[in-house]
């Protein structure tokens, strides 16, 4: 999988790139990872990346010509990408889009600043807008670094062995349950006893309905997305009696 990030701040990308399952799904050849600076594609002597708006109004517009050569510069370099422009306006970001992306070839990331690009561009070299959510950032940059981390992390061997079985575990509806490590009592504070049990189906069981207990009064939202099944509903039930009595 390669990642190809256009940007007018290269210089954000390296510390992301040089920490953690990141670095090392590089240094595994798992992923690959460049950043492409926007202005290197500018012919005027300032190195303009920005003009002003045509029909007025406030903020800049990323000029076409300087994305366009980087554009066709980065796809030269990486033939079978997939070109994501970074935007508000994009679809939401998810785990699903996560998974669906995990399987391209290879993502070039065309990260706006200022109010956006110009339209040209969205019109004639984007195939993708991706928004990572309802807030407003000051540019594309983070929220190119999110999707590379989601995706990273869903390359094969990307994830140690124990830590992809963690994942696999992790079903899109359900927050997971509390997790504990030595030392058993942290400031008076005990570790639940099941853990200690070494019965694993008792410590499956407490752990299962601890996740559907704090999603039901966290994210109940999540548990609209699936019917519940009747063993889940039981588990609630009996959860909510204990606390009426
Ligand atoms: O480039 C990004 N943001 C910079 C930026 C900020 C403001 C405007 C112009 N105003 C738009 C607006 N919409 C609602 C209110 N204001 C355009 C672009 C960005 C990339 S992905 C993403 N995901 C979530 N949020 C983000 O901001 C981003």
């Amino acid at each position: 999988m390669e990642f190809t990030v256009l940007t007018i701040f290269p210089e954000m990308f390296p510390p992301f790139w040089e920490n953690g399952i990141i670095r090392r799904a590089i240094e595994q050849g798992i992923i690959s990872a460049s950043a492409i600076n926007i202005r290197d594609f500018t012919t005027d002597r300032h190195r303009t990346t920005d003009d002003r708006p045509y029909g007025g109004g406030c903020g800049m517009v990323m000029k076409p010509e300087p994305l366009a050569d980087a554009i066709r510069t980065a796809r030269a370099n990486a033939p079978s990408s997939k070109t994501v422009l970074m935007t508000p306006q994009g679809r939401p970001f998810n785990q699903r889009v996560a998974e669906e992306l995990s399987l391209v070839e290879g993502l070039i990331f065309v990260c706006g600043r200022y109010e956006g690009v110009d339209e040209r561009i969205c019109r004639h070299f984007i195939d993708d807008e991706i928004s990572i959510g309802d807030y407003v950032l000051t540019g594309g940059e983070l929220a190119s670094m999110i999707i590379m981390d989601a995706v990273t992390r869903l390359r094969p061997g990307a994830l140690g062995g124990e830590e992809s079985a963690a994942r696999d575990s992790f079903s899109e509806n359900v927050l997971e349950h509390a997790h504990y490590t030595r030392p058993r009592n942290f400031e008076g504070d005990e570790v639940p006893d099941v853990l200690l049990s070494g019965n694993h189906r008792e410590i499956e069981k407490w752990r299962l309905e601890t996740s559907l207990i704090r999603t039901f009064l966290k994210r109940p939202d999540l548990l609209r997305e699936r019917p519940l099944s009747p063993h889940e509903i039981n588990i609630l039930k009996n959860w909510c009696s204990d606390i009426e009595t």
